[in-house]
């Protein structure tokens, strides 16, 4: 049977302070491969079948910062990133009592971002259709479409 999507499936997470009324957004700056090295992204990486999207995210979050999240829904729709991935992206708020995330595992740094901030990193050239989404959501305070 043919393939629906000839992408691979990424999952990641937009955390955020807050999943009622968000006001920042966490980016985290790559280490790996050379050439992502130095871009700012969601952290998350590639579902491993037969895990849920949502459990990818979840999983790749606490691997990568040290933090369990909870998350909220989708952060729009499914997103192309280049034309070998997909993300499937969800909003996230770390679990009470969760340490402040940080880089463990592929990442040298983390930047909690307001909305008039999210430009300031330089995001993987694939993430910036979804944080322009970002951004209005943030400016608009809620995490609803
Ligand atoms: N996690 C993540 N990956 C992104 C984003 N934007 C973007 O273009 N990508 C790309 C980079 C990678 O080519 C691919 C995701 O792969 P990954 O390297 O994060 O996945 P992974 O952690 O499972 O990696 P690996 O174990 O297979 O090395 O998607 C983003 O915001 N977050």
């Amino acid at each position: 049977m043919p393939n629906p999507s000839p992408r691979v499936a990424v999952a990641a997470v937009a955390l955020v302070d807050d999943l009622e009324r968000p006001s920042r957004l966490l980016a985290a700056r790559r280490t790996e491969p050379p050439p992502l090295a130095g871009g700012w992204e969601f952290p998350g990486g590639k579902v491993e079948p037969p895990e849920s999207a949502e459990d990818a995210a979840v999983r790749e979050v606490l691997e990568e910062l040290g933090v369990r999240v909870r998350l909220g829904g989708r952060v729009g729709r499914t997103w192309p990133l280049g034309n070998a991935y997909e993300m499937h992206l969800f909003w996230g708020v770390a679990l009470e009592g969760e340490p402040e995330p940080q880089p463990v595992e592929d990442h040298d740094a983390v930047r909690w971002l307001g909305a008039a901030e999210l430009f300031e990193v330089a995001w993987l050239p694939a993430d910036l259709p979804i944080v322009r989404y970002v951004e209005t959501r943030l400016r608009a305070r809620t995490c609803q479409e």
